[in-house]
């Protein structure tokens, strides 16, 4: 299945829910009925995705210091990579005190048996877990201090908290995007000024190795049923693994979606031999990966050994003309 055909069906899903008509069903392409991946996943849980991928060189990463006075001039440069591209990397530039302990708190949570096997939310509520789909382990944090997890997390709530401011801002920069960039990737289904309208706890997940893996998928497929707002429009994944190598798999992979990526012409040859651009982002440590949670597919890599680390937080969002 082409890129084009991909990103296609990304942007009528994301359209789907806001014409008020039936949400557009989207199966995770690589899973798709008669795709090597659903074939091989009917012999093993743990099959790798082999969804044909041309992978380009990751665009450079902004460099944030989250947190400080920058974080306006940062918000901004974000806010105009996410309308172009869908996506961006950044390193977020948090204390290395801080991320560390957050690693450390996201291991003994693991350690613990805290993190459990989750499905997919659609609609509003998440399905039961599918084993096919993707093999993670998670729990989702409350800031509130009565919450069981609170003492024990406190490092991954300063950085959800950090997010958190971050992630208004980038929005209120979105909000300023010109007319064009707000239709491409910056904006509502209908080119809207995007609004903060809320976001959810953080979650914390680990691929424990084994192969672990999660397929291809969008994560706001369907404007999560929700009818006073577009649902969730950016997530935001915040890497927790020191010395992260190629070796180690594991990469986040972003389908680039085919209206951004037909200005590059390696991604528009890609596409036209019918093989999807991708840009692959390790997950090593204080690495930040921000992108629109309605319409940009992505997939986790196998991890072969290693166990894997995230924190993601998604922020929903309204929108005005
Ligand atoms: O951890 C990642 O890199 C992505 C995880 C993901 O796509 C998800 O949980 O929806
Ligand atoms: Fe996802």
């Amino acid at each position: 299945m082409g890129a084009q055909h991909l990103a296609a069906e990304a942007e009528a899903a994301a359209e789907g829910w806001r014409g008020g008509g039936p949400p557009v069903p989207l199966v995770p392409p690589s899973l798709a009925p008669g795709t090597p991946r659903a074939l091989a996943a009917a012999h093993s849980l743990l099959a790798p995705a082999t969804l044909r991928a041309a992978v380009l060189r990751a665009p450079e990463r902004i460099a944030l210091r989250l947190g400080t006075a920058t974080e306006g001039r940062d918000a901004t440069l974000v806010a105009r990579r996410l309308a172009e591209a869908g996506f961006c990397v950044c390193a977020a530039g948090l204390r290395g005190a801080v991320s560390a302990s957050a690693a450390a708190e996201a291991r003994a949570l693991h350690r613990r048996g805290e993190l459990r096997s989750k499905g997919f939310v659609r609609r509003g509520r998440r399905l039961p877990h599918d084993p096919t789909q993707r093999t993670d382990l998670c729990v989702m944090l409350g800031d509130e201090p009565c919450h069981p997890l609170h003492a024990s997390t406190t490092a991954l709530l300063a950085i959800d908290a950090a997010i958190e401011r971050f992630a208004r801002r980038v929005v209120e920069r979105m909000a300023r995007l010109t007319a064009r960039q707000r239709r491409l990737m910056g904006g509502g289904p209908s080119g809207e000024r995007l609004r903060y309208s809320g976001r959810g706890d953080m979650m914390v997940a680990v691929y424990p190795g084994g192969g672990s893996f999660h397929g291809a998928h969008i994560d706001n497929q369907d404007g999560d049923g929700r009818e006073h707002d577009f649902g969730r429009v950016l997530t935001f994944i915040y890497y927790l693994n020191q010395d992260w190598k190629d070796e180690d798999g594991g990469a986040l992979r972003i389908f680039l979606p085919s209206i951004c990526a037909e200005h590059d012409p390696i991604a528009r040859a890609a596409m036209a031999a019918g093989i999807s651009p991708v840009v692959d982002i390790l997950p090593e440590l204080d690495t930040l990966a921000i992108f629109r949670a309605d319409r940009v597919i992505h997939e986790v890599r196998p991890c072969p050994t290693r166990h894997r680390y995230a924190a993601s937080v998604w922020v929903t969002c309204s929108g005005e003309c």
